[in-house]
Order: C-alpha cells, then sequence, then structure tokens
C-alpha cells in the first residue's frame, strides 16, 4: 500500500465570526492511500487555534504515517493518540479504500437517498442586521433548528436579537440554540443563563472557558436552559478520564466533533458514555470541507439521532469540492446521481 499527504487551504465566502475570532481561511490535509487499483482519501481537518493537534510537528506526523502505512491501521491509530485530527483522516481513509465507492463510507438509507439528516442553520456573529438577515435566510430556506453565535457582541445586542426572534417564533416554530465558545466568565455565567432561559432556548453550548470542571458542574446544576459541553471534550483521549469528566460536570449535552475528539471511535466513546449517564449528544463538524463533512455526515446517520445535528457548513466555502450532499428545508441530503468527480483524488495527488 502506498500513502501521501497533500494540504489545501479552504477560503471562506465572507469572514466567519465567533468569539474566539473571525474566519477567513482554514487550512486542512489529505490522506490518499492506493492499494493495487484501489484509492482512499481521508481528511485530517486541522482547526488552528482549537485543536490539540496544532503542533509544530502536525506535517511531520503525516509524513510519519505516510512512510509508515504498512503497519495494521489499529497500530497506526493507537500511535496517533495525541493527533486526533489524524486519527479522523485515516479512519476515513481505510473505510474510503476498502469501498467499492471511495466517497461511500457507510451505506445507509441516507447514502440511498431514502433519508436525509436534520440539521441546524448556523449563525455567524456580526452586528444586529447582519445577523437577522442571516437569520430570514436561514428560516426562507426553512430550517426550524437556528444555532446563533454569542458572547462577541454587547450582551444586551444579543439579548435584543433573541427578542426579536422570541417576538416573531415560538419554541415550537423554532428551535433555537446558542453556542457561547467559552465567551462568559463563571462569575457571570449564572445570571446571563437566566437572562437567555427567558427566550425558551434550547441549549446553549460552552458558555464558560473549558477547563474549569468545578465551575461548570455548578453551573450544570444550577442552569435554567440545558448546558452541552464542545471545547470541554478536546484533547480528553483516556476513556477513564472521559467518564470521570461526565461524571463531575454532568451536563445536559455534549457535541462530537470528530476532528477534534478522535474520529469515529474517539467519538463512540463519549456517545456510550453518555447514554450510560442519560446526557444527550449530537454531532457537528469542525468546518472540514465536502470530503470531510460526508465522513462525518454517512455517519451521523448511522447514529439514529433525530435531533438536529450541525452538519451544515458544506457552503462556507468559494473552493470547496463538489459533493452529494444537498442541504434543503433543514435537511442534509445525499444526492448518490451527483457522483463526486472520481478523478478528485487523483486531481489531490502530488
Ligand atoms: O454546529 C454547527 O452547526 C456547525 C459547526 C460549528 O458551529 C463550529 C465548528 C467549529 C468551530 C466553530 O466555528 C463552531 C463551534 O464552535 O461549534
Amino acid at each position: 500500500m502506498k500513502a501521501q499527504y497533500t494540504k489545501y487551504t479552504l477560503d471562506f465566502k465572507r469572514p466567519s465570526g465567533t468569539s474566539r475570532g473571525i474566519l477567513t481561511q482554514k487550512e486542512t490535509w489529505f490522506l490518499i492511500l492506493e492499494e493495487k487499483d484501489h484509492l482512499g482519501i481521508g481528511e485530517c481537518g486541522i482547526l488552528r487555534g482549537l485543536s490539540v493537534d496544532d503542533v509544530p510537528e502536525y506535517e511531520e506526523q503525516l509524513a510519519w504515517v505516510c512512510d509508515n502505512i504498512h503497519l495494521s491501521e489499529v497500530e497506526l491509530l493507537n500511535r496517533l493518540q495525541e493527533f486526533p485530527s489524524i486519527q479522523f483522516g485515516l479512519e476515513q481513509a481505510f473505510r474510503s479504500l476498502k469501498s467499492s465507492n471511495p466517497f461511500e463510507l457507510f451505506p445507509s438509507e441516507f447514502t440511498q437517498e431514502e433519508a436525509p439528516i436534520s440539521i441546524n442553520g448556523l449563525i455567524w456573529m456580526g452586528d444586529e442586521s447582519f445577523m437577522l438577515s442571516q437569520l430570514e435566510q436561514k428560516l426562507e430556506e426553512g430550517f426550524r433548528c437556528i444555532k446563533m453565535k454569542i458572547g462577541a457582541l454587547d450582551f444586551e445586542k444579543e439579548i435584543a436579537i433573541l427578542e426579536s426572534i422570541h417576538k416573531n417564533f415560538g419554541p415550537d416554530e423554532i428551535e433555537l440554540r446558542v453556542d457561547a465558545n467559552g465567551a462568559f466568565t463563571p462569575h457571570e455565567a449564572l445570571g446571563k443563563l437566566q437572562r437567555l432561559s427567558e427566550y425558551q432556548l434550547h441549549s446553549i453550548e460552552q458558555p464558560i472557558k473549558a477547563g474549569q470542571s468545578v465551575e461548570m458542574a455548578v453551573l450544570c446544576k444550577n442552569t435554567p436552559l440545558p448546558i452541552a459541553l464542545d471545547e470541554e471534550l478536546i484533547g480528553v483521549f483516556d476513556v477513564t478520564e472521559k467518564e470521570e469528566l461526565l461524571q463531575t460536570i454532568q451536563p445536559q449535552y455534549i457535541i462530537l466533533k470528530p476532528s477534534l475528539v478522535g474520529g469515529f471511535s474517539g467519538s463512540l466513546e463519549w456517545i456510550d458514555l453518555a447514554k450510560e449517564q442519560g446526557i444527550g449528544w449530537w454531532v457537528t463538524s469542525a468546518l472540514e470541507s465536502n470530503i470531510g463533512l460526508n465522513a462525518i455526515a454517512q455517519w451521523t446517520y448511522t447514529l439514529g439521532n433525530q435531533m438536529p445535528q450541525g452538519l451544515g457548513t458544506g457552503s462556507l466555502y468559494t473552493n470547496n469540492f463538489e459533493s452529494p450532499l444537498e442541504v434543503g428545508h433543514g435537511n442534509l441530503y445525499y444526492k448518490s446521481n451527483k457522483n463526486w468527480k472520481k478523478d478528485l483524488i487523483k486531481s489531490l495527488c502530488i
């Protein structure tokens, strides 16, 4: 078997704001496996500034994987504990190589076009009118679950936006989720959650910065609206540590980003623990290209979670890859007639 890797830079259609900053480009890497006339591809979706494997030796690790591709998949994955996005890329690449169609990794009703995946629409940070115009557009597109980034604007302005949504749409018309990306201080957080709870939100992602588990546990115990842990899961790889974290914090939900938590296997460990502890969960992208998003979507469908998933990020980029994924009416569809260009993988090969 031969293996190679290549880098690709995705360009955002427009600067996309989170409380952690404005995104204009996203770096990503592809692992390409070749065996006889079979090709396999996997996306290593590092998120600079957020991924635990955002380290100087990242490319070196990719080179090591390619030089040692003769090792077993299990051995390679075990050696990549500290590189969750490479673990994920490798999991995808091996599945893709074994599949008759390198882009059909998890055949299901989804890939048979018999069932879509319900997804949330995403509203990025910006001034009030920009956020309201994004909202209008998402509602016109038929989304009934909306995720809004908060934490960077003046809080009263964000409350005003929620107020205007709430005045026009009841919770049975729109499921509203917010994502603070850790923007609140532990001291102010409960007060802000109480204000936010007046708008019958479904949940809030990561209200305070990760790594403050005592404060987060107190919040989850007293919160008037469900809390979902996102960044909190990054960098926790040992299954016992995962179990302890959930037992300590007891969140209402956890959010799985396979590129950040160690791929399919790392995510499944969290999901199994969450189920044991009665904690809800859903899956989101980490802004991968359509190659990684396709793999995440197909896998997510097999998990049977009926909640809207955070997989509506395929249209963010000007130079994304063509894909069978299509968004419509708040759902993600798989259109197998829109085949990936067979030469896509070849075009990425060095
Ligand atoms: O949850 C979604 O709808 C899409 C994914 C998403 O919002 C994010 C992915 C990666 C980094 C962030 O920009 C953001 C998040 O913080 O969840």
